[in-house]
């Protein structure tokens, strides 16, 4: 049997504090009947995934969209059909959401929508809904109160909320205070740590989570932390992405997109390769590589999370 290709634009609508998402309840008749889901639903023939957006956003909701943004695509396999969502994010609309059709509509909390069950094919994209567009990756450092004062500079003025702790130079004792205190930095400004280490560095600090290197990527068997904390890998081609979703990666690095000081001899991929990459990735992925702030419009624009620099947020 050929199965059916359905192609669905959907909605993550976020509030105006940028705290809250909208979700809302399929009725019990339809399919995934009593889920939770984004607004959204199937394109009409030749319809874009943005006008198909906006006509289901008025018929299932009552509100106009003013500016909305690619969030996330994901393609997903379902017993009778081959799905794609097509999700965008949507900052700015008129009118106030309501259950044009009877549905249940509510405003959730991000740290909340765990405790909503989704259809299967939902979880990259509670991921993204959850992720910034930025991911700042720490530069080696020699002096201690440096690093935590450009630490502190990036977490207040550029407002990052997600940090990876990579220290390839220290060992461990002094990788583990200085963890320490990166912690402490992140949790006063709401952000999110991980750390660039053996998945067993965890236990001497409490961090949000762990980005595998590519070498300790392809040596596991299985996802090496509990489901609570956020396991990040950092990838470079189609193998690499497949093993990051075996083991249940939440998001990944993809690089490098151009090429850097850091690495000179490794030929970049370009948006053109990164863009067929991450279609197929199925989780949110951060373009790596050469990126500035100023990239990330770009790096969304081609299906990415948003972009990972050291340079751009280390000053
Ligand atoms: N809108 C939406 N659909 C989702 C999500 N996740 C997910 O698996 N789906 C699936 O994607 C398909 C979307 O169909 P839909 O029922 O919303 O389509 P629609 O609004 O055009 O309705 P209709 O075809 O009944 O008129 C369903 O099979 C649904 O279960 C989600 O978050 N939002
Ligand atoms: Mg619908």
């Amino acid at each position: 049997m050929v199965k059916r290709r359905v192609h669905v634009a959907a909605a993550a609508m976020i509030s105006a504090d940028q705290k809250q998402v909208l979700i809302a309840r399929r009725p019990s008749n339809v399919d995934h009947g009593g889920l939770w889901e984004f607004p959204g639903g199937k394109l009409a023939p030749y319809e874009t995934g943005l006008e198909g957006l906006k006509r289901e956003l008025h018929e299932e909701l009552g509100v106009e969209i003013s500016c909305a943004q690619p969030l996330i695509r994901v393609h997903h396999e379902y017993p009778d059909k081959h799905i794609l969502l097509d999700v965008w994010q949507v900052h700015a609309f008129s009118g106030e959401p309501f259950g044009r059709e009877g549905q249940a509509v509510r405003w959730v909390p991000m740290n909340e929508l765990a405790n909503y069950p989704f259809p299967a094919a939902n979880l990259p994209i509670l991921r993204a809904v959850m992720l910034p567009t930025e991911y700042l990756i720490t530069a080696e450092e020699t002096d201690e109160a440096r690093f935590d004062a450009r630490l502190e500079r990036a977490l207040k003025e550029d407002n990052i909320r997600l940090v990876q702790l990579r220290a390839k130079e220290l060992d461990h004792n002094a990788f583990v205070a200085r963890a320490l205190r990166a912690l402490a930095l992140c949790r006063h400004y709401g952000a999110r740590l991980l750390l660039n280490a053996a998945p067993a560095l965890l236990d001497d600090v409490d961090a949000d989570g762990i980005q595998l290197t590519s070498e300790r990527l392809m040596q596991l068997e299985r996802r090496p932390i509990a489901e609570n904390k956020w396991l990040s890998a950092s990838t470079h081609n189609t193998a690499q992405l497949k093993q990051a979703a075996m083991l249940g990666c939440d998001f990944v690095t993809l690089s490098p997109l151009r090429t850097t000081p850091s690495h000179p001899d490794v030929p970049p991929m370009g948006w053109h390769d990164f863009q067929q990459l991450v279609e197929r990735a199925g989780m949110p992925v951060f373009a790596l590589g050469g990126m500035t702030r100023f990239d990330a419009n770009h790096a969304r624009a081609v299906g990415a999370q948003g972009i990972a620099s050291i340079r751009d947020f280390w000053k």
